[in-house]
């Protein structure tokens, strides 16, 4: 069966600056280019081919997928950008600085908005100056549904129709995919494909720029895991 490999994308900008990110769409940091990639290079050397590339409409996931590939010598395969792969938008904290955020609303709440599944962050309304619905990349969207904020479960429900329609479909083909992506689109993704629990989700994290290496068997149930580690 076909191969799976998820990266989220190197280390941004704003990681860097420790500010909630979303659908801000910040570059990579120095340091992010070099993880993309080194990721790259461990592509290469595991001898991993695809046929199929997914990735956001953000910069960061974009470029991070490119420098692997670039690294791994197929830039050359098709791709394919979707909206539905961005990191899960992270309402009105969008730019805040997240220590500062745990000293105003206490590091318990600021744990329950980045990590559990179901509750929401404060969300920023259509009108605001940020607003992802005065972005012309999402100008063939539905209003009604480009997102104020996101929570991880909203995040789970717009990533899984495109795993239903374009990636399960390559992987039943035999096509071997990489995706570069998010923390939590593929907290998201990886929660649907293990089975993880609303309750287990919670625990966990995605490293920047290291390549999750996904075989299956042929009802896509999961048979091997490997991270291939920076
Ligand atoms: O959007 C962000 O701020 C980061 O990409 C992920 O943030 P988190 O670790 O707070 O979920």
């Amino acid at each position: 069966m076909a191969k799976l490999v998820l990266i989220r994308h190197g280390q941004s900008e704003w990681n860097l600056s420790n500010q909630f990110t979303g659908w801000v769409d910040v570059n990579l940091s120095e340091q992010g280019v070099e993880e993309a990639k080194a990721a790259g290079r461990k592509l290469k050397e595991a001898g991993l081919q695809f046929d199929q590339a997914y990735t956001s409409v953000l910069t960061r996931a974009i470029k991070t997928l490119h420098f692997a590939l670039e690294e791994s010598d197929q830039l050359w395969i098709p791709e394919t950008k979707t909206w539905r792969l961005n990191e899960r938008h992270y309402g009105a904290l969008q730019g805040q600085n997240k220590a500062e955020a745990a000293e105003k609303w206490g590091d318990d709440q600021v744990h329950i908005w980045r990590r559990s599944y179901d509750v929401l962050p404060p969300l920023l309304s259509a009108d605001d100056e940020g607003s992802a619905a005065k972005d012309r990349r999402y100008a063939n969207l539905d209003p009604r549904i480009i997102p104020g904020g996101e929570n991880l479960k909203i995040t789970l429900e717009r990533v899984i129709p495109f795993w239903e329609d374009h990636i399960a479909p390559d992987l039943l083909d035999g096509k071997n995919v990489i995706i570069a992506a998010h923390g939590n689109s593929l907290r998201a993704l990886t929660k649907y494909i293990e089975n993880i629990s609303d309750e287990d989700i919670i625990n966990l994290e995605m490293a920047t720029g290291e390549p999750v290496v996904y075989d299956f068997d042929d009802k896509l149930n999961v048979t091997n895991k490997t991270k291939l580690g920076k």
